[in-house]
């Protein structure tokens, strides 16, 4: 396959450490769209980026670009993918993907009539550790899955103009890291649950402060999820089976997990580097361009689903969604 031409939307923090894996890899990163001209030009200079455009959707139009990564506030994802795929663009975009399963629903056809890749940035989907854990489980030792747990807590500014609490932005915990802890958990579910219970805390703008969240599918699998965005709470994620638990701390991006059975004993398991978690993302969504489809769409597609079912349930909708 000849080397893809990227251009990133939105030259933010995240998007440095997309680019610097970039050039890491060995990647061209073609082009940037910055609202703001100079920040896009001090990112372009940075990274050596040929083009740097603030007007996005005439950049979008350039057909050299074969692949475009979004890393804007969550609110803005949903339009930037829009017109990239009406560009004829593939496709990776930061978590949380879009906001909503409509919103989602829309991207896949579009994407399936384009015949293009439509890839979520979610680190713990692309490390090499998941995948080693999940053959592990499916290799059936442990037994079924009984019980996962997951917490995610982590201090933000109580300022109700950043992206974390402006609903504007689309803002709250869920979106933000219940996201990472969803993903965990369906990524062990055996299926998509079908129960859920819900408790949740709002900030002063509206959007959720902290939450905790009850999932059961037709397994009788059970995961409890906590989210807290004004206190800190571990990364921490637990899959409970029958003949053992794997623990895996700071999971959106680990290397190493712990099993410990439950006859006593215990295994370190290791694999991947938490540091190289975005060129693994790189590296996946160039192997589904080639071979033409995602085959860990269905995991973002199911935590959409849910996280739309868990905001129906709080009552929280942005005010865009209200115009809708
Ligand atoms: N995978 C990971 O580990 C992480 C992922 N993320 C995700 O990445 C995304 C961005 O987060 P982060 O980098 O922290 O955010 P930042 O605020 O640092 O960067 C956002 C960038 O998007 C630009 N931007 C804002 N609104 C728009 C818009 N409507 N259209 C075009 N550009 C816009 C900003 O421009 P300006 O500078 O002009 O405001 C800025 O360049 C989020 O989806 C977040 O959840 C975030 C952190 C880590
Ligand atoms: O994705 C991200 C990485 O984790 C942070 C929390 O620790 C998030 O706020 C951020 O959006």
């Amino acid at each position: 396959m000849k080397p893809l031409n990227w251009a990133i939307i939105g030259p933010g923090a995240i998007a440095q450490q997309f680019a610097a894996a970039m050039v890491a890899m060995n990647r061209k990163v073609y082009a940037v769209g910055a609202r703001n001209r100079e920040k896009g030009q001090a990112f372009a200079q940075r990274y050596a980026i040929e083009r740097v455009d603030d007007d996005i959707a005439r950049l979008l139009s350039d057909p050299q670009i074969d692949a475009v990564y979004i890393s804007t506030p969550h609110a803005s994802h949903f339009g930037w993918m829009k017109l990239a795929l009406e560009q004829g663009k593939h496709l990776l975009v930061e978590k949380a993907i879009v906001v909503s399963s409509s919103e989602l629903n829309e991207i896949n056809r579009l994407a399936q009539q384009k015949k293009l890749i439509v890839a979520e940035a979610m680190t713990l989907f692309h490390m090499p550790l998941y995948h080693q854990l999940k053959a592990l489980i499916t290799e059936g030792r442990l037994g079924n899955v009984k019980m996962i747990q997951v917490s995610f807590g982590s201090i933000k500014e109580p300022d109700p103009e950043n992206r974390f609490f402006n609903p504007e932005l689309a803002g709250g915990a869920l979106l933000d890291i219940g996201t990472y802890a969803l993903s965990f958990a369906r990524f062990f579910l055996s299926s998509q649950p079908d129960r859920l219970l819900t408790t949740v805390s709002q900030f002063s703008t509206g959007v959720d402060e902290q939450s905790g969240i009850l999932l059961q599918n037709n397994s009788n699998e059970i995961a409890t999820i906590s989210l807290a965005f004004r206190a800190k709470m571990p990364k921490c994620g637990l899959i409970a089976c029958e003949k053992g638990s794997i623990t895996v701390d700071d999971f959106p991006r680990a290397q190493r997990a712990t099993l410990n059975w439950a006859d006593g004993g215990s295994e370190i398991i290791e694999a991947g580097e938490s540091e190289r978690a975005l060129q693994y993302e790189i590296l996946n969504v160039e192997e589904y361009i080639a071979q033409g489809s995602n085959p860990l769409h269905y995991l973002t597609e199911d935590v959409v689903a849910l996280m739309t079912d868990i905001r129906q349930q709080w009552g929280i909708r942005f005010p865009f969604e209200q115009q809708a």
